[in-house]
């Protein structure tokens, strides 16, 4: 007898992926994909038009579906559903003062992660509700519903009902993970008026069932969903270089970080995420791509030539600002260039960059549980060049595993899918995905030649 598929769904910071799998085994039998509009604000109705694309043919096929998105993003609909602004994403930093306010009304630092496991940055959707009363307010008195990107999406699917999912709630600065529950009085307070807000769905619980008989699952955070997909154990550390450079592990405790640099999200299961998030990752690579008038690979293997440390060639990698260091409104800084400084030596210093800051964030996220990493894991879309799998070790100091190509957020939201379709208490089995593990001599010099730039450029901004 054919078994169930079900589609699993990334709608991501650059594009929309679309996995379709065997619901029994966790076999990808088909993929598709459509690209995102560029930009920090963004029509978010631009992700549906890529979600049908994406799905064309995939969605006819399956028996449940559940979306995967980038977290934070504000998606502000009136009482016709219709987008009231341009959905601020996760990277957009104009909301940095209205983070600062907010912090401060909570009471500080502390008392803001006590409340909702975090301490805001301009990335929080509440920083962005705030930013919108004080500089649209007839938008924010015209907003009814406020929606996650995954939420968007999902709504699309199901024809209108409004859900999501305790992940991707707790990254909206208006979620206690204390007690699992909205804390309407904080969207309140950062909008100015009541809102609705969606209901909160259990991570195996069926959330609705469309006219054609799809089941929809709760969908989650991109992050959240790639932990479902890799099936980790206490103490794996999950490294993702998308847009976004993330790690991330799970802790069956919650995390209130006041020194703000790790997140306390929670996950898709009933566990917590503590995660330390760069705004700058893949990009770092890609412009120096466009520098260089490369590809990727040419660019790992111009990187591959030079030696480590690039010659003293260092680079602060914070083009888009950055929120690990919360600078919001830092730039990129070089130093270190010379008469004799190289193609190779450009290309190794974005590498070593990337992973040195991706290194400080394994740091702070291990140093917050206390458990030193286990594994490291890397996915996302950087993770599979052949530079990045030569110098992270290096860097890390660590082995580096990183999983067979492949759509992990997609992924975990299929097997979510499958979850809330199996009507089991406990995740499918699914075989987990081939992987190479990658070794090398550790590399300290470079890490504290980033180390002596990161900290001399903080006072610049
Ligand atoms: N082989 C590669 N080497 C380096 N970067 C890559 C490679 N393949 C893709 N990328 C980069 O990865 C990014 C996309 O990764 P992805 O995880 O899909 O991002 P997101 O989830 O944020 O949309 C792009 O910036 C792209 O240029
Ligand atoms: O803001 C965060 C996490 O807090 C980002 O990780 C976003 O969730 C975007 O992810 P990518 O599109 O870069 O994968």
């Amino acid at each position: 007898m054919a078994t169930d598929l079900v589609l699993g769904i990334d709608s991501s910071t650059q594009s929309t992926k679309a996995v379709l799998v065997d619901a029994a085994t966790g076999e990808v039998v088909a993929h598709a994909s459509a690209p995102h509009p560029t930009g920090t604000a963004v029509d978010p109705r631009a992700w549906l038009t890529a979600f049908d694309s994406a799905t064309d043919g995939l969605i006819e096929r399956a028996s449940a579906i559940s979306v995967g998105g980038q977290q934070h993003g504000m998606v502000a609909l009136d009482s016709a559903g219709a987008p009231v602004h341009d959905a601020l994403l996760w990277n957009d930093t104009r909301s940095a003062p209205q983070a600062v306010d907010l912090v401060a009304e909570l009471g500080g630092p502390q008392q803001c992660a006590e409340a909702i496991g975090s301490v805001l940055v301009a990335s929080f959707t509440s920083t962005k509700l705030r930013w919108l009363r004080d500089h649209q307010p007839d938008a924010a008195a015209r907003t009814r519903d406020v929606l996650l990107p995954h939420d968007y999406v999902s709504r699309h699917v199901s024809g209108g009902d409004v859900f999501t999912d305790r992940g991707d709630a707790s990254g909206t600065g208006y979620f206690s993970t204390a007690d699992d529950v909205w804390r309407p009085d904080l969207a309140e307070a950062a909008i100015g008026h009541a809102i609705a807000l969606p209901r909160i769905v259990g991570p195996a619980e069926i959330a609705g069932v469309t006219a054609s008989g799809l089941v929809i699952g709760a969908g989650t955070g991109d992050n959240m969903a790639a932990a479902l997909a890799l099936d980790l154990e206490p103490g794996d550390v999950v490294v993702s270089i998308g847009t976004s450079g993330v790690a991330s592990t799970i802790s069956t405790t919650r995390v209130a970080d006041g020194t703000g640099s790790v997140t306390g999200f929670a996950d898709a299961t009933g566990n917590f995420l503590p995660m330390g998030t760069t705004m700058n990752a893949a990009r770092i690579l890609d412009l120096q791509c466009a520098l260089l008038g490369v590809d990727h690979d040419e660019l790992g293997r111009l990187a591959l030539a030079a030696p480590a440390g690039a010659n003293g060639l260092t680079i602060s990698p914070y083009y888009a600002g950055e929120r690990t260091p919360n600078r919001p409104d830092a730039t990129g800084t070089w130093a270190g260039l010379t008469v004799s400084t190289s193609r190779e030596d450009v290309a190794r210093a974005a590498f070593e960059a990337l992973l040195c800051s991706l290194a400080d964030a394994v740091d702070l996220v291990t140093s917050m549980t206390g458990q030193p990493a286990r594994r490291i894991l890397m996915v996302g879309g950087a993770a599979q060049n052949a530079a990045v799998h030569a110098l992270a070790p290096a860097i890390f100091g660590a082995p580096v595993t990183v999983p067979a190509p492949g759509e992990y957020v997609a992924l975990g939201a299929a097997r979510q899918a499958a979850w809330a379709l199996s009507g089991s208490s406990t995740l499918p089995a699914w075989t987990p995905p081939p992987s190479e593990t990658y070794d090398a001599e550790a590399t300290p010099d470079v890490r504290q030649a980033y180390a002596a730039l990161r900290d001399r450029t903080a006072t610049w901004h």
